[in-house]
């Protein structure tokens, strides 16, 4: 399929290259000439507008494999019928005339054959090859073959005069002549390999083909299906806003590169780097952006390459025009291989001709009706100085048209972007950068509507056990379904998992290596939430857990001082972006926490860590706490249990629905004459500083971090 597709490509150049110059060749003054080369290049462009519409019925009503190889055969007759019309006919005019035809022709079934080709390549790839496969296809249409026509018209020149000498040639060995033989033998060659080597073409044609409505009525279907579908939708009006914007840039491009005060250097230098940007956005785009979702890519393409339209718009040193020329050219290269991919890929097989022909119709009109008017307006315009007082300027009429287009461009990206969207909910800007780092984001599983998630954090003996019994009893005397539960070892492979993890190595036999800790506690987790905390949640429970996430970005993060993006990612993925309603964060001083930890029986291997180790930790979860403060409550945790508990449910009546909070203030108020009771226990010198915790004061609504 390659192979065909590079002859067939190189068959195209060459094809308008030698028909162009043959059709000159017939006339001697240098104004025919001109007039003949013209005419034969825009017969080439007119049938874009007369047949593309319809031209896609043909590749998704019959055969493919035959569609093409009907359509190459022609070809092959009329490229060779141009020469020898010249044979036959003596009358130049007619030989043209002959000439324009033929090309018409010629260009209407490359019309019918590339939406065929275009739309018979995904169904001979795997998906995940379409890409690779596009950018191939790319860099050998625009790439090598244009350069290869040049390279074979040179040397069939060089070997006309070796065979035949200077002077005195026979009729139809001209070199023109001999490029067009040779290019119509090209496409009988692609006939031949497309007809006996590719028979998994025509795969997939099967009973259907019978209740096929009428030719007119798939047109009809084909373009309701373009109006209707989001994505082919977005992809139109990106591909469209694009090819509109590069149209403004090469009508313009003359007098751009007048305004920047250069000349036809400027002129050309632009057009390269465009080129160039193309070649480099087409080459090396996936490499760069990574696993970002192919939908937001094309968008964001759109939007990158007329955002630098409006750079051209505004450059006014030629270093600056260039930068954004390239920038241009890569963001374009990049939306095509995006956008080619993306029709490949997600149009259905019997709509992806006509999306294609759609596409490539349109395009050719955009690109035509675009250059053609700005060249015009440009020209019309001129440029004007605008006199400021002071000083004057002189404002090209370049340069407004060039922003009008940059503007517009951006917006049909952006809507664009809109409708292909496929990532709702996932903000752009991180999801480009995680991409471009190897991890891209994957957007959140809903979360259920009615339970609430309240996590508890802290180092060692901070009493988050001691806490999470004090809560989930207050809630569950309030009459809510309530369960406790803890990270890691909640369920039966939990609590596998947490042996492994936590065994000191004198029983394991061998220390956990860092990054292997955290799977282990990120493959915890994930089997924890899926089978304990969602399952809860959407029954409308309360779920309380002793440590989650951040205790994973405090320890392993932090603490073993791993990449905590890295980490954040991984529970991320671990929980499906599952995030708790409230963290309550238990703070103590390590020494403090370890000692009390140390009371309960045998250090576990992370409690065994240095002093150094467990700061880290604690200044850690402060962190997170104060980057998020509306989701978190930070308690001192030397204090008393019983205050402790009371901040706790302060803080969790502002969770609940508005019909429960009465309740919940008693619950509070006995939790506190509990604490008074403490208090009147203790001595008094372990409470002496502490600030009082008053209902009252508390603004409704929460949404602060409370330090109580
Ligand atoms: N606020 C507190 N003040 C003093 N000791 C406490 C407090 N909360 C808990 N403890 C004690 O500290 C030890 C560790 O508490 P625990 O709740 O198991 O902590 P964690 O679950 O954070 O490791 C237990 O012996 C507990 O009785
Ligand atoms: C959940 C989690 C815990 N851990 C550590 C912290 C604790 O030292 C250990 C076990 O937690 P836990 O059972 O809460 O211990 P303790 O009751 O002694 O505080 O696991 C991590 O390192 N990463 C994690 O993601």
């Amino acid at each position: 399929m390659w192979a065909v597709l590079g002859l067939s490509s190189l068959g195209d150049w060459l094809g308008l290259l030698a028909a162009a110059t043959f059709a000159a060749s017939q006339v001697s003054n240098s104004a025919a000439q001109g007039a003949a080369f013209g005419s034969v290049i825009a017969v080439r462009l007119l049938p874009a507008l007369i047949l593309g519409p319809v031209a896609g019925v043909f590749a998704d009503r019959f055969d493919r494999r035959l569609t093409m190889v009907a359509c190459d055969l022609v070809r092959f007759l009329f490229f060779a019928s141009i020469p020898a019309s010249a044979l036959i006919l003596d009358d130049p005019a007619l030989v043209i005339g002959w000439t324009a035809i033929a090309t018409f022709i010629i260009e209407t079934t490359a019309m019918i054959w590339t939406p065929a080709k275009e739309a018979a390549v995904p169904n001979l790839l795997p998906r995940a090859r379409l890409e690779t496969a596009n950018q191939l296809t790319l860099a050998t249409t625009y790439g090598i073959t244009p350069v290869l026509a040049g390279l074979v018209l040179i040397g069939l020149e060089q070997l006309v005069v070796l065979v035949f000498g200077a002077e005195g040639r026979p009729r139809g060995a001209e070199p023109s002549d001999v490029a067009l033989w040779f290019n119509s033998l090209t496409f009988l060659a692609t006939a031949v390999t497309v007809f006996f080597g590719i028979k998994e073409i025509s795969g997939r044609r099967t009973a259907a083909v019978e209740h096929k409505p009428g030719m007119l009525k798939e047109f009809v279907q084909g373009w309701a299906f373009v109006r209707r579908t989001p994505l082919v939708r977005g992809l139109v009006l990106g591909i469209f806003g694009a090819f509109a914007g590069g149209g403004v840039v090469v009508g313009t491009a003359k007098f751009y590169a007048v305004s920047l005060s250069a000349g036809d250097a400027a002129f050309a230098l632009l057009f390269a780097t465009l080129f160039l940007g193309l070649g480099v956005g087409i080459a090396a785009g996936p490499r760069i952006v990574g696993a970002l979702s192919r939908r937001r890519w094309f968008g964001l393409s759109i939007i990158l390459a007329a955002g630098s339209v409006l750079i051209l718009a505004l450059a006014t040193h030629l270093a600056v025009a260039v930068g954004g020329a390239l920038l241009v050219g890569v963001g374009a290269g990049m939306a095509f291989l995006s956008g080619t991919t993306l029709l490949g890929s997600e149009v259905s097989d019997d709509m992806r001709g006509r999306a294609f022909a759609f596409v490539q119709t349109g395009t050719r009109v955009v690109l035509m009706l675009t250059i053609s008017l700005s060249s015009v307006i440009v020209g019309a315009g001129g440029s004007r100085h605008l006199s400021l007082g002071f000083t004057s300027v002189e404002i090209s009429s370049t340069r407004p048209l060039l922003a009008v287009a940059g503007v517009l461009g951006v917006m049909a990206g952006i809507v664009a972007l809109r409708q292909m969207d496929d990532k709702k909910g996932v903000p752009l800007l991180a999801d480009v950068l995680g991409s471009v780092r190897g991890r891209p984001l994957s957007p959140d599983e809903p979360k259920a509507a009615s339970g609430l998630f309240i996590v508890f954090e802290g180092g060692e003996g901070a009493g988050k056990s001691t806490q999470v019994k004090h809560l989930a009893e207050a809630l569950r005397k309030l009459g809510r379904d309530v369960v406790v539960t803890r990270e890691p070892g909640a369920t039966a492979l939990g609590a596998r998992i947490r042996s492994l993890v936590l065994d000191p190595p004198e029983v394991t036999g061998e220390v956990v290596t860092p990054r292997a800790e955290a799977l282990l506690y990120a493959a915890d987790r994930a089997h924890h939430v899926a089978s304990v905390v969602r399952p809860a949640l959407t029954r409308g429970a309360v779920v309380v857990s002793d440590r989650y996430v951040d205790s994973s970005l405090a320890y392993q993060g932090a603490g073993r001082t791993l990449p905590v993006d890295e980490v954040s990612w991984l529970s991320k993925w671990a929980t499906g972006g599952l995030k708790p309603d409230l963290v309550v964060l238990l703070d103590l001083e390590p020494s403090i926490g370890l000692a009390r930890a140390g009371r309960r029986g045998e250090a576990d291997r992370l409690e065994s860590e240095s002093l150094a180790f467990h700061e880290r930790v604690r200044y850690a979860f402060l962190d997170l706490a104060a980057a998020d403060p509306s989701r978190y409550l930070v308690l001192d945790a030397s204090m008393p249990p019983e205050a402790l508990a009371a901040g706790v449910l302060q803080r969790v009546r502002h969770l609940m629905p508005a019909e429960e909070e009465f309740d919940l203030e008693e619950a509070i108020e006995e939790a506190l004459e509990d604490a008074a009771d403490t208090v009147t226990m203790l001595t008094g010198d372990e409470l002496t500083g502490l600030p009082p915790v008053d209902l009252d004061k508390d603004a409704p609504g929460g949404g602060r971090e409370t330090r109580v």
